[in-house]
Parts: C-alpha cells; structure tokens; sequence
C-alpha cells in the first residue's frame, strides 16, 4: 500500500520582530503508512513545527510536503477526514462529556453510529465506566485516554500525537504510550510522534532526531 507523508527539500522559518528564526533548510524525509515514527531533538529545535508542516496544518517556506493515501494524492482537506491528533494538552472540548468528545469527529463526518462506535472506544481505553463524566472530573493520564480514543475512533490513517506523555508520570506514560501504540498497530495508521521520552521513541519503527544541522535517522 503506498500511503506516504513525503516532505522534500522543505525549509521552515518564522519572522519576527526580533529577527528571523530558522527551523531547518532543505530536509527531506518520508513517513511511510502502516509504520511508527518518532521525532526527537532537543527544545527549541523545531519538532512541533515539523509535526504541524507533516500534518498539513502549516505550510512550508520553501519546498513541498504531499500526502498520498493508497496511491491517491491527497487534499489538505481530504488529509484531515484521514487524521487523528494527540497533544499534550489533551484539548478535549470542557463542555462535552467523554463519550461526547469522542463522538464529535465521527459526528462532524456524518456517521450514524458515532455513539456506539464512541461508546466501544472508551471501552477499549478502560474508561467505559467514565463516558458521562467531563474532562475537569478526570485525570490527566485519563483525559489522554479519552484523546487517544477519540483520535483513532475515526479510523484514520494518519495519527499525529505532540508530547502525548508530556504531562504525565512515568507509570500513565508507559500505559499511554502502550495504547498508542497497539492502536496503531492494529489499525495500520502511520503514527509520527514528537517526544521527549525515550521509552516512547525507541518502540517506533523509525526514529528521527532533529537538530539545527538537519535530521537523522536515528535507528
Ligand atoms: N508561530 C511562531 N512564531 C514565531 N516563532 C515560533 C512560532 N512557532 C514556533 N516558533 C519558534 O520556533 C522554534 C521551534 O519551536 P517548536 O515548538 O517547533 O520546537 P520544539 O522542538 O517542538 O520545542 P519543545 O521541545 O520545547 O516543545 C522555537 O524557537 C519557537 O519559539
């Protein structure tokens, strides 16, 4: 299957008032479908910025970013109805209960059955018991639980997750990361992760690490 995020020779920078700020220049770099990356690199070296241009959220200075699924090139459009995203934040909506946050993106694409399939979900993230309560009456380990349900519910074929365990002690961390990754195993989905965690980053298939002279494959 020829599912791809193909970044070639993109250069990324913003201007500000106190100067420019360059990110990289002419990195080159492919995320295969079906497989697990990680990038990593130290603070400041531009690794949500590479997560935000891969997943179609920004636009590159210079070169260009395709996306293709099964063959097909993808729209931006088209690209968002096949993504799920995790952040650190969990940025789930505080007015909707669990089961609501989980259903919404499969509302938002007319499906019929977004409560049922919304509903199985927090089951297989352990929080079936919880689907009524709001995000302020769970913990952080359990908001991101709730993300990861609601960021593979929709079947994607592209998972995008920023600092999933940023926020979270080491045992909810290896329990995130343990989801995560047999979600994506399971379903195929290409997961590009941004990390600081190295537990996180070496169960990924590839591993790239960013730093100011360019990326590496790490392994
Ligand atoms: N919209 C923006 N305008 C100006 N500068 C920005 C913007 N977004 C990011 N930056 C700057 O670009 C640099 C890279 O930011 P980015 O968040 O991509 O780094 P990172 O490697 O993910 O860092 P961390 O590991 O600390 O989260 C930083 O110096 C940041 O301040």
């Amino acid at each position: 299957m020829n599912t791809e995020i193909a970044l070639e020779r993109v250069s990324h920078f913003f201007d500000t008032t106190n100067g420019r700020i360059s990110l990289f220049n002419d990195l080159s770099l492919t995320f295969n479908g079906g497989q697990t990356h990680a990038i990593v690199g130290p603070s400041g070296v531009g690794k949500s910025s590479l997560l935000s241009l891969s997943a179609g959220l920004e636009s590159p200075r210079k070169g260009t970013i395709s996306f293709k699924l099964e063959g097909r090139e993808l729209t931006i459009t088209q690209l968002r109805k096949h993504s799920g995203f995790v952040f650190q934040q969990f940025h789930l909506l505080p007015e909707l209960d669990a089961l609501s946050n989980v259903a919404l993106p499969l509302k938002l694409s007319g499906d019929q059955n977004a409560y049922e399939i919304a509903k199985d979900w927090l089951e297989k993230v352990s929080l079936g018991d919880r689907a009524g309560h709001r995000p302020a009456q769970l913990s952080g380990g359990e908001q991101q639980r709730v993300a990861i349900a609601r960021a593979f519910a929709t079947q994607p074929a592209f998972v995008f997750a920023d600092e999933p365990t940023g926020n979270l002690d080491a045992a909810t961390s290896s329990m995130i990361t343990d989801l995560m990754f047999e979600f994506a195993h399971e379903s195929k989905a290409a997961l590009i992760v941004v990390t600081h965690s190295n537990a996180l980053a070496v169960r990924a298939h590839n591993c790239f690490a960013l730093s100011p002279s360019g990326i590496e494959e790490a392994k």
